[in-house]
């Protein structure tokens, strides 16, 4: 059967990219996803907003709501400090199959921990699986529909304390009315919108960061 959009994008990465080199994994995605086949990773140009908001924060402990292919998991991995965690979730064993690959490739395996299944099953065993109090920042890129409720979710279950960075993906397309409304009216956030476009495309999309207040 003809391979799928990860595996493609996966030998483009080996065939193009240099082993331990991060930016190379990166910069090989972003010009496959932007010449040969659109993929929904965060690209260049959200993805350089990452990068300013979390060398800013300089994390120690960070979730990740979505792997997929990997390439936010390694713009993020290949700036932490050293001794930082990053524990990223991804719901479809396929996509998390490349992403372990990809994130081999960029030589990044020691910083990162892929676990495969839901949100909403995970977060509330993150502490005692992962021995982790609180996390310092989080990436939320997974279903659109449950940025709202893992947030809750993690509020919940004490993994945000005051300062802990939210930063969410897509807030315009494909949209999380829901979630903003929330983050931009909840006294316990500070909220901020980074205007940018859809990866690879021309379309406004956004990144909002919030900040919980405790
Ligand atoms: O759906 C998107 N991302 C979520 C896929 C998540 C699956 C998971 C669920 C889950 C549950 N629990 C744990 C881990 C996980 S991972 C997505 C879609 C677009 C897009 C697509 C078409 C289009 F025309 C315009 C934009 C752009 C993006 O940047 C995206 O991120
Ligand atoms: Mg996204």
């Amino acid at each position: 059967t003809r391979s799928s959009r990860p595996q493609r994008l996966l030998s483009v990465v080996k065939k193009r990219a240099a082993h331990g080199d991060p930016q190379s994994v990166i910069s090989a995605i972003d010009y496959f996803c932007r010449h040969n086949e659109w993929a929904m990773n965060v690209g260049d140009e959200k993805g350089c907003i990452l990068d300013s908001v979390v060398s800013e924060l300089n994390p120690e402990r960070v979730l990740e709501l979505g792997t997929y292919c990997g390439y936010s998991t390694i713009r993020i991995a290949r700036i932490l400090p050293p001794g930082a965690r990053l524990i990223t979730l991804e719901f479809n064993p396929d996509y998390a199959a490349i992403a372990r690959q990809v994130i081999a490739w960029a030589g990044l395996e020691d910083k990162v921990q892929l676990v495969e299944g839901a949100s909403e099953d995970w977060i509330p065993r993150i502490k005692e699986h992962f021995g982790i109090e609180t996390f310092d920042f989080v990436f939320l890129d997974h279903w659109k529909d449950r940025y709202l409720p893992d947030t809750k979710l993690m509020e919940e279950c004490g993994l945000l304390r005051k300062g802990t960075v939210l930063l969410a993906d897509n807030v315009i397309c494909p949209g999380v009315p829901d979630y903003l409304q929330y983050v931009r009216s909840s006294p316990s956030y500070e909220s901020y919108y980074f205007k940018s476009h859809l990866e690879y495309t021309q379309a406004e999309d956004g990144l909002e960061k919030s900040v919980f207040l405790g």
